[in-house]
């Protein structure tokens, strides 16, 4: 919204929530999300066409377009807990809507919704005795964290879905109007709502399969002294099929594509369509079984005991660029890290507050230190699980002097100079390639 305010100075674009907090760091200097650039876009627009407010009734009533883009979690309660979007935000958001507005409205589904959601909507906006004439849209949201602002400035494709009715169609082209302030008008897809409910959901699976893809191949490359990267390159270079999200890895994390494909896996088993709900739960099997296996490596690499031993992990955040930790590989790892008794020190730039929060059941057992030289100092192993850039920079020959030996490092994202790190003394384990260690007989790869 901020970037659509920002594009467009002739709307005017009021951003509501429940949760006045965040509201209150909308609107001062310190924003309440890590976004490269976004600091920049919010200070343009804010106060000029941009506005942040906990007055829902109010943003309802004065706007002719609303956005509803509320968090849709995976259910945790009764049926589909575990599977199934947990819809209470978003149904409350639509009667709401229904009872404060005074004057006719475009509603847009921005939140990621099961397909046939619009369908609710609908129901729900004209139930009663109600008075306006609603026309729901489909405009799902496909930027990535980290690079949210160039995604949103030079989109792949802004999808918008509508009935193929004269209101709907109406109401589609109000909003691509909007889009084509700065999107040219070729990447701006209009579809059936259906499809394009679906088609967000169907885009985070694809991804998600990517890399759970190159993730279990990456298994079979740590038996074979097959190279991971070489494989994906040699794949990736198939236009067919295209480089990109070929980064094998400690697994993939974010607060959407698990809840999205289990969301899809739901949906298919709510159908009876069981072989296709079991394909692509296989993308979040793979998944699981990615950092799992990454623990188990550590541990059969470190003589089967980490019980005692200080543990850094370089990076908590989902990826880097963010400070957001939203099912990150680092959760997981961590607590079975806590599991088998090892001291664990956490260092991130941006994420070590929501780690702390995540992690608040185990206080007294980790530390978190900002510094990632303090943080490795005195350490049995480094485990890389963030990409930041800035880990490559890292002095390892200072981190090498500081760490107990035998010293091990973990690159769960192959960021590092693996060469490098093994001729400072580091014994390296990456993910699907040989590992690079000093001891005479390797216990995970081969001995160099
Ligand atoms: N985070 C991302 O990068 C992307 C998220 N999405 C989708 O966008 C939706 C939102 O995701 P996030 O922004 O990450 O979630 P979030 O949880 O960070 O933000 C949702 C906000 O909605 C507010 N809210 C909840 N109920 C409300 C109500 N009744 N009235 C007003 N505000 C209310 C919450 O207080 C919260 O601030 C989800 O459906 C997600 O799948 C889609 C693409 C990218
Ligand atoms: O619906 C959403 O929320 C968004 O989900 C993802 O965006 P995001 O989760 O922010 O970030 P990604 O860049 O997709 O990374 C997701 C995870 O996959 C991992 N990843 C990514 C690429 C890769 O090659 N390997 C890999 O392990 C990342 O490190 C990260 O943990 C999609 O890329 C967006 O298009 C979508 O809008």
């Amino acid at each position: 919204m901020a970037l659509i305010a920002y594009k467009c100075p002739r709307y005017k674009v009021t951003v509501v929530d429940i949760n006045p907090d965040r509201i209150a760091k909308w609107n001062s200097d310190t924003l309440p999300i890590y976004e490269p650039g976004l600091d920049e876009v919010v200070k343009a627009a804010r106060g000029r066409n941009l506005f942040f407010s906990t007055d829902i009734e109010d943003g309802i009533r004065s706007s002719e377009i609303i956005f509803v883009s509320v968090n849709t979690p995976t259910k945790t309660f009764g049926t589909g807990a575990g599977m199934a979007a947990d819809l209470q935000y978003w149904e409350k958001t639509a009667r709401q809507i229904r009872d404060c507005a005074d004057s006719p409205k475009i509603i847009v589904e921005k939140s990621t919704l099961p397909v046939k959601t619009a369908q609710a909507m609908q129901r729900i906006l004209t139930a009663g005795d109600y008075k306006n004439r609603f026309e729901v849209l489909s405009n799902p949201e496909f930027l990535a964290e980290g690079t949210a602002i160039s995604d949103l400035e030079h989109p792949d494709r802004v999808l918008i879905g509508s009935a193929e009715t004269p209101g709907g169609l109406k109401a589609r082209d109000e909003l691509v109007e909007i889009y084509a302030n700065w999107v040219p008008q070729a990447r701006i897809l209009t579809t059936s709502i259906w499809s394009s409910e679906l088609s967000k959901l169907v885009s985070n699976a694809f991804l998600a399969q990517k890399i759970s893809s190159i993730n279990s191949i990456s298994a079979l490359c740590e038996k074979t002294d097959a190279n991971v990267a070489e494989v994906a390159k040699a794949v990736g270079m198939d236009s067919r099929l295209g480089d990109k999200f070929l980064n094998a890895s400690v697994g993939f994390g974010g607060s959407c594509f698990k809840k999205d494909i289990l969301n899809l896996v739901y949906l298919c088993r709510y159908y009876g369509l069981d072989e296709v709900a079991d394909y692509w739960e296989g993308v979040v099997r793979i998944n699981e079984y990615q950092q799992e296996r990454f623990v188990i490596n550590m541990l059969s690499n470190m003589f089967n005991t980490l019980a005692g031993k200080k543990i850094c992990l370089l990076g908590f955040a989902f990826k880097a660029n963010t400070g957001d930790t939203r099912e990150s590989p680092a959760i997981h790892i961590s607590r079975r890290l806590v599991e088998e008794r090892a001291r664990l020190v956490l260092t991130d730039p941006q994420a070590l507050e929501n780690a702390r929060t995540d992690l608040k059941d185990l206080t007294g057992r980790i530390d978190y230190i900002d510094d990632p030289y303090a943080a490795s100092s005195g350490c049995d192993a480094i485990a890389v699980i963030t990409e930041w850039q800035a880990y490559k920079a890292l002095d390892f020959e200072k981190i090498y002097g500081s760490m107990t030996k035998p010293a091990f490092i973990f690159d769960g994202r192959n960021i590092l100079d693996h060469e490098r790190l093994f001729k400072i003394g580091f014994n390296v384990f990456p993910i699907g390639k040989p590992a690079l260690t000093h001891f005479e007989e390797a216990a995970g790869g081969a001995c160099r």
